[in-house]
């Protein structure tokens, strides 16, 4: 299918309408091809590329305190995809085809990998955990694998570099690749993972339409040639907030009761983030939900259920400001409910 635009007209393209014209040094043609189209056009012309959706908006993505890390992630795993293939070609570069997150329980990882596959123009992410990739079954794992990659290399093959970008986002990644001859098993399926893994990222026929995501508490377990430039390239380490992230946490997870009304305005959330010292994103979510639950408890009739009052004038508060041990993480989480009784 072609357009043909001029200076003076625009002339679209009908099926079963030819289209006639003069070709002048400024006519510029946009070729599109459907689905099921072979034609692969090469264009010189410069067209940045979109690779977010457009109701993008970074507010949105509910994950605090990492804007850095966001940075990190985008400066090295996306800004070589907002250009067009032929220029990325040219400078003779391959995108980042893998991405590692790594850091404690808690921090966001998964968070992170989710929301960024939702705002992305990309297919429907696949989102898998490490331990259900294993079977027991000979040559089953491996299928599993190569079953990850099937949809992205089908596309590659039709649509060349236009090809849309295929995420994979894999949760406890080291259990998949632990370093070869590491674990004993005596069937050897961990190694063979490893291979397979491999030569799908950076074999012979590898893609450049794919982006695997994974995500470890153990970076130390996994086997190094698949951290290797090329393959998952890129290590983003996802640590616990800072006082200023942990602000922002804070924030996001009372954000709901906030505007509802449900929390109190004396509820200082700076105050909080001070006192809430080594929280995880997860420990301070938790912390929110056990003050909301107190709260809620406290309208609850547990001789006669039947009797609770006063559903609708549930508030957390921060009656009194309690002090609460500070340091002492299991204590604080205990002390939560007092503190937002
Ligand atoms: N930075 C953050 N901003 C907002 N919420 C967060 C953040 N970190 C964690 N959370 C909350 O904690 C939940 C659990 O976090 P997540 O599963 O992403 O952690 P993880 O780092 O993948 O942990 P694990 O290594 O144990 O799998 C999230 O769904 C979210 O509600």
């Amino acid at each position: 299918m072609a357009a043909a635009q001029g200076t003076r007209e625009h002339t679209a393209y009908a099926p079963g309408k030819i289209v006639q014209g003069m070709l002048e040094a400024s006519t510029e043609i946009e070729f599109t091809h459907g689905s099921s189209g072979k034609l692969h056009v090469i264009s010189d012309k410069v067209q940045q590329r979109s690779i977010f959706r457009p109701d993008f908006n970074f507010e949105e993505l509910g994950i605090g305190g990492l804007s850095k890390e966001f940075g990190n992630i985008f400066r090295r795993a996306f800004a070589s995809r907002v250009f067009p293939p032929h220029i990325v070609r040219d400078l003779g570069i391959n995108h980042v085809r893998g991405m590692l997150l790594y850091g404690p329980p808690g921090t966001g990882k998964t968070l992170i990998a989710r929301q960024l596959a939702k705002f992305l123009k990309a297919a429907e992410p696949k989102i898998v955990n490490g331990p259900e990739m294993m079977n027991k079954y000979v040559g089953q794992s491996e299928e599993n694998i190569r079953n990850l990659f099937a949809d992205a290399e089908k596309e590659y093959k039709q649509q060349g570099d236009n090809s849309q970008l295929h995420v994979i986002i894999c949760d406890e990644f080291d259990s998949m690749c632990k370093a070869r001859g590491s674990t004993g098993d005596s069937t050897g399926t961990n190694d063979s993972m490893v291979n397979q893994l491999l030569s799908k990222i950076d074999g012979v026929d590898s893609l450049n339409n794919i982006l695997l995501i994974g995500m470890t508490n153990r970076i130390d377990l996994i086997d190094e040639a698949v951290l290797r430039p090329g393959r998952l390239e890129v290590h983003v380490e996802i640590n616990l907030p800072d006082e200023n992230g942990r602000v922002e946490i804070l924030n996001i997870h009372t954000k709901t009761a906030r505007a509802k009304g449900y929390l109190d305005s004396a509820v200082s959330i700076p105050a909080l983030a001070a006192k809430t010292k080594n929280f995880s994103g997860a420990e301070l979510e938790g912390f929110v939900r056990a003050a909301t639950s107190y709260a809620m408890n406290k309208r609850v009739n547990f001789q006669d259920v039947a009797k609770s009052k006063d559903m609708g004038s549930v508030l957390v508060t921060n009656e009194g400001g309690t002090p609460f041990s500070v340091g002492d993480k299991e204590s604080l989480c205990r002390c939560a409910v007092i503190v937002l009784a």
